[in-house]
């Protein structure tokens, strides 16, 4: 059997949970199949120090992990500039907080040159190599230029956007050509690939052989939406190990006379917690029944901090936090809990399970799994409500939940409202529909669905 090559910037130790829905996601796709995970160490080392750029291997169950330092030079133009500068905000839609810096795009190209070239001495003739996420977008054609002739799948893990706002971006023809040195390309969201094939077809003049396979550059990529999943056995297992059920018991204890609606997000402008925080406050001013009762615990787990927009998110968000607790809070009674921190992945299950309402309400998001886990954590007896945006990939998979548009903050006040309300049949009844789904299109499901239809393309096509 072939060995399956994982490459993604991000990489965790598959045995320890992880915060950040790729590296959990790829973790417990790895833990079924073993191979080898290839990526960032997580190390950034100042340029020229001794040991620079020399690769690290170690064993973790059947996945050997394979990974590669970053300097700072690399670390700020790769990672914090062109792919968190350029490629996120724009991904996003949000051409508004893109840094369109020229000096980004070297240290891109740098980086994937160096991931190509530290990988391909450990490569097999048969291995099946899968790429993940837009920090590595030319990874294939450089690995292509060095002779790879293996097959080569890529996963987005975040949102394309529509052929207008992606031109934006100086370099996009280059991005999109390098996407053709794959031979599958796989998307969160049908919508994604609709972009994929407005863009191919209108800015690259190619022709469409099927909804799936488009030829352009000489070479011909096959593009499918493969919405990733979460594994629901192992989270339903956490869910009821001992940390999650002291979280559960001490939260349901803690909020007896009260209702929880809970939020669990990295602090990243795409989650849209400002909006989420002004629609809470909307529910606070319009339904007063919930004074002194409903408390939002808003989870927000740092993330790029030394990108600005992020700081800037952060200082806007805890100025929403603290007025809203200002006008509103008692003495007794602190409407908003804000925690700046990460909270291990053991105890999320039972923060959600003991939450009335889950509130995922991203403006934009490639996926989001903290949507498909507050479902599986739920008591099917008696589940809380999910509150999730129409603009999050998840929306096009779980119809069950409450859609919003998260820039309607009213709209959104008064569907968290009817979240608050609805009746336990209702609740049962969504709850049932959504874990089904979920239960369904799982992780497992994502990794043999995706790795099946790489293995049906023609390498090199
Ligand atoms: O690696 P970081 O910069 O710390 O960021 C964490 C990850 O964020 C993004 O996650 C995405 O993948 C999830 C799983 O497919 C998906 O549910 C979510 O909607 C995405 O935002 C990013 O794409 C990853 O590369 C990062 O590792
Ligand atoms: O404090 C936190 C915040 C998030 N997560 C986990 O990180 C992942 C976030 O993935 P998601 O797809 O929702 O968003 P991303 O952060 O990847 O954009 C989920 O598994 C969360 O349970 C966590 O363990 N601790």
């Amino acid at each position: 059997m072939s060995r399956l090559v994982v490459v993604s910037n991000r990489i965790a130790d598959p045995r320890k949970t992880a915060a950040g829905g790729l590296a959990v996601a790829l973790g417990e796709a790895l833990k079924t199949t073993g191979g080898m995970w290839f990526g960032w160490s997580g190390t950034v080392v100042e340029a020229g120090t001794p040991g620079e750029g020399e690769m690290h291997t170690q064993q973790a169950g059947n996945v050997t992990l394979a990974t590669v330092d970053l300097c700072k030079e690399d670390h700020d133009s790769f990672y914090l500039g062109y792919s968190n500068g350029v490629l996120w905000p724009v991904f996003h839609y949000r051409l508004d907080l893109a840094d369109f810096d020229a000096g980004y795009i070297a240290g891109y190209r740098r980086v994937n040159q160096m991931f190509a070239k530290k990988l391909m001495p450990l490569l097999k003739p048969d291995d099946i190599i899968w790429v993940h996420d837009y920090h590595l977008i030319p990874l294939a054609a450089e690995l292509r230029a060095m002779g790879c002739t293996n097959r080569i799948g890529f996963f987005l893990h975040i949102p394309l956007p529509p052929p207008l706002i992606l031109a934006a971006i100086p370099q996009h023809e280059w991005l999109i050509r390098s996407l053709f040195a794959y031979d599958l390309v796989g998307f969160q969201a049908e919508a994604d690939v609709q972009h994929f094939a407005r863009y191919v077809g209108e800015e690259a003049g190619a022709e469409a052989l099927d909804p799936h396979h488009f030829r352009a550059f000489n070479r011909t990529v096959r593009a499918q939406a493969f919405p990733i999943g979460i594994d629901v056995n192992e989270f339903q297992a956490l869910t009821r190990a001992r940390e999650s059920m002291d979280m559960f018991e001490r939260m349901r204890e803690e909020y007896a006379r009260r209702r929880l609606l809970v939020g669990i997000d990295r602090l990243d402008y795409s989650k849209g917690l400002p909006h989420r925080i002004k629609a809470f406050r909307h529910l606070l001013t319009n339904y007063p029944e919930n004074r002194n009762s409903a408390t939002l615990i808003q989870i927000a787990s740092p993330s790029r901090e030394s990108v600005d927009a992020y700081a800037d998110i952060r200082q806007q968000l805890e100025g929403l936090c603290g007025a809203v607790n200002g006008d509103f809070g008692e003495l007794d009674w602190m409407p908003v809990r804000y925690i700046h921190r990460t909270v291990a992945r053991k105890r999320i299950p039972g923060l959600c399970r003991a939450a009335r309402v889950g509130l995922v309400t991203p403006l934009r998001d490639g996926m989001n799994l903290v949507a498909k886990e507050f479902v599986v954590a739920q008591d099917a007896a008696d589940p809380g409500v999910l509150v999730l945006s129409r603009f999050a990939g998840a929306a096009e998979q779980l119809k069950e939940a409450l859609l919003v548009n998260p820039y309607d903050t009213h709209g959104t006040a008064e569907v968290i409202q009817q979240a608050l309300q609805m009746p336990l049949e209702e609740r049962q009844r969504r709850h049932q529909k959504l874990l089904e789904r979920i239960r369904e299109f799982d992780v497992h499901w994502w990794r043999k669905a995706f790795l099946q239809a790489l293995s049906e393309t023609e390498p090199g096509g």
